[in-house]
């Protein structure tokens, strides 16, 4: 696995070489935990072994999911609120482009994603379901409880128009 690099060139300039060994003690107790699990809220820390530790199968279904929805969509409406939506929205922020969510289908590689479900704003939806127009587009939901009402609430909304886009089969998949 590449290694990062931690570059504190700069930092010597304001703190001092012994104020640096004072804290690598604290990083090491630290590193042990998490890579031990010995920490406190270590039942919490399975990210970690994520990059080489993960459902494979489950993996590949993912992967081949977003070339369906890359294929015949030309919007992802991500559903989910809080911590199940925010991580779609960051990995999408830092691998893509500040604004390409704003440039029209032609000239974006991957389907517009727009996000709803973080709020019970009839006036958001109405103005998503604008945007969206007559554009084919596909769902996704994220929730760990599958109960949370604004996610349950703008599923039903969407599940509904999908539904009336492609039928009841035609939505499934
Ligand atoms: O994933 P669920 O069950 O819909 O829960 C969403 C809630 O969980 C959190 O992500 C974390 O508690 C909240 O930010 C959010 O309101």
């Amino acid at each position: 696995m590449a290694r990062i690099k931690f570059d504190y060139t700069n930092v010597k300039n304001f703190v001092n070489d012994h104020e640096l060994a004072q804290m690598q003690t604290m990083v090491n107790t630290v590193d042990r935990d998490l890579r031990e699990g010995t920490g406190v809220g270590s039942e919490m820390t399975g990210w970690i072994k994520l990059p080489t530790d993960y459902d494979q199968a489950e993996f590949a279904r993912i992967q081949a999911a977003a070339k369906k929805i890359q294929s015949d969509s030309k919007v992802l409406v991500v559903i989910g609120i809080g911590g199940s939506y925010l991580g779609s929205r960051a990995a999408i922020d830092f691998l893509h482009e500040f604004y390409n969510n704003h440039l029209p289908d032609d000239q974006r590689e991957f389907p517009q994603v727009l996000f709803a479900g973080n709020s019970i704003s009839p006036a958001y939806i109405n103005d998503l379901i604008k945007v969206i127009g007559d554009r084919d587009f596909s769902v996704n939901v994220i929730s760990k409880s599958g109960t949370t009402t604004e996610p349950a609430i703008a599923f039903r909304i969407f599940k509904n128009l999908l539904e009336r886009k492609y039928g009841q089969e035609g939505a499934k998949s």
